[in-house]
């Protein structure tokens, strides 16, 4: 399925974080640990830190491409101005116009086809360090042209690039950093080397260092900013969306993963079943064991449930109390049988113990599955619901710790009185 630009800086997209996954990885103790243990350094743990540069890459997007565009008008105006307002003499025209035409130019408007084209490609930080590299080049030539013919071109234009990086261009700051280093250091030899500035190069040197150190520490704390808002959001999402004692998707989410599952296998033409699973005797196991035994009993199942996905549209989510519901995407109804048989099965085999049962020593679960076929077209999740529950049911009344599987049949659509 195609990835939505949302989509792809979701940690659900992360590998082993898809949606419906729960207690295997819990993106939320993820993100927690992270806030405790803090990211100073500006780095996350990697799982995290992949999917940060990822929503680095698509949130800054309008931050580039202003960046980009400033550059864009601001080589124009320079180009159309320098004459007329800014005094720049004639033999120096072709020179600096060579180095605006021929260097900067051509990068800032690479950088911007670029970022037009590719917006979320991996790349972009590299692409846009290539556009600060041919400024500097084309700013500091002209530094040094200008200067052999007596004409003075800001040397603090190097130091507002950078400031102007650190700010819009959404790279990371350790990949700005050396960068800006650097360019500053090279501006500096430039000064001292090739201008001759006189007792202003200090003032020069002075200004390089003081917007290079304004760039740095805005740098630093736009960055700790972002990396702080994306980590809080993206927890709240979570929270908002998974169980918190089984790490499953909640009522609301499973919903919502269930309808879209259902969409896409209808798009598709895809047979799939849903399975409605009820643990049994759960109340006498609360009254027996307690409620927290009960907890970690109910956990430890959902951890089964989950395991019993297998691809990246099957889902998995606590309906409600002791009641789950799991879609398997893509089978007959032989296969998707057997696979809740083996689910049912995999409840049992983890033995926990349940004393209190009439139906085994240990936990078991019934399940009510229903087989919707490509040929159904698009059916309503209620009424599969409804159908799987009451399958549920019937496996309850038949003696439960069994699946009872029947196909979907619409409910017939009231015919119209003819005449
Ligand atoms: N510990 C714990 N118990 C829960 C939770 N949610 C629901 N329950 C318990 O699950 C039990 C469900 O009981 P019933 O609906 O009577 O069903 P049952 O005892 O499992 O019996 P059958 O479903 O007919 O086999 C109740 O005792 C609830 O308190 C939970 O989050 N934690």
């Amino acid at each position: 399925m195609k990835s939505s630009p949302t989509d792809i800086y979701s940690l659900s997209a992360a590998p082993g974080m898809q949606d419906g996954i729960g207690p295997r990885i819990r993106p939320t103790r993820l993100l927690q640990a992270q806030i405790r243990r803090g990211f100073r350094a500006l780095r996350f743990g990697n799982a995290l830190e992949s999917d940060f540069c990822r929503y680095l890459r698509v949130s800054g997007r309008l931050s580039r491409a202003s960046l980009i565009t400033v550059s864009f008008v601001g080589i124009l105006v320079i180009i159309l101005i320098d004459q007329a307002l800014l005094g720049v003499p004639g033999e120096l025209v072709r020179p600096t116009r060579l180095l605006e035409l021929g260097v900067m130019m051509p990068v800032v408007v690479f950088c911007g086809f670029f970022c037009w084209r590719w917006p979320y490609s991996r790349y972009i930080e590299g692409v846009m360090l290539l556009m600060f590299v041919g400024m500097n080049v084309g700013m500091m030539g002209q530094r040094v042209v200008a200067s052999h013919h007596g004409f003075d071109v800001p040397a603090e234009m190097v130091g507002v690039t950078i400031v102007a990086m650190f700010s819009l261009a959404r790279i990371r700051f350790w990949l700005m950093l050396p960068a800006a280093i650097v360019a500053t250091a090279a501006a500096v030899a430039t000064e001292l080397l090739f201008v001759d500035a006189g007792a202003n190069a200090y003032y020069h040197l002075f200004a390089a260092s003081l917007l290079l150190t304004i760039g740095v520490m805005g740098g630093y704390s736009s960055e700790y900013f972002i990396r702080w808002t994306w980590l809080n959001g993206t927890l709240l999402r979570y929270m908002s969306r998974l169980d918190s004692l089984t790490g499953l998707l909640n009522r609301q989410a499973l919903e919502d993963a269930l309808e879209k599952s259902i969409a896409h296998a209808y798009r598709e033409k895809i047979d799939y079943a849903i399975a409605m699973i009820d643990i049994d005797a759960f109340g006498a196991y609360n009254d027996y064991y307690g409620h927290q035994a009960g907890d970690v009993a109910l956990s430890e199942v959902a951890y089964t449930l989950d395991s019993s996905t297998r691809r990246p549209l099957d889902v998995c989510g606590r309906f409600g109390g002791e009641e789950f519901v799991l879609l398997w995407m893509d089978g007959n109804a032989l296969e998707l049988t057997t696979l809740a048989e083996q689910t049912r099965a995999a409840v049992e085999q983890n033995q926990i113990p349940h004393a209190a049962s009439t139906v085994a020593p240990w936990v078991t679960a019934s399940v009510g599955v229903c087989h919707v076929s490509s040929s159904d077209g698009l059916v309503s999740l209620k009424d599969v619901l409804g159908k799987a529950d009451r399958l549920l049911y019937e496996g309850k009344a038949r003696g439960r710790n069994r699946v009872v599987s029947e196909r979907f049949v619409a409910a017939p659509v009231a015919r119209r009185a003819s005449g």
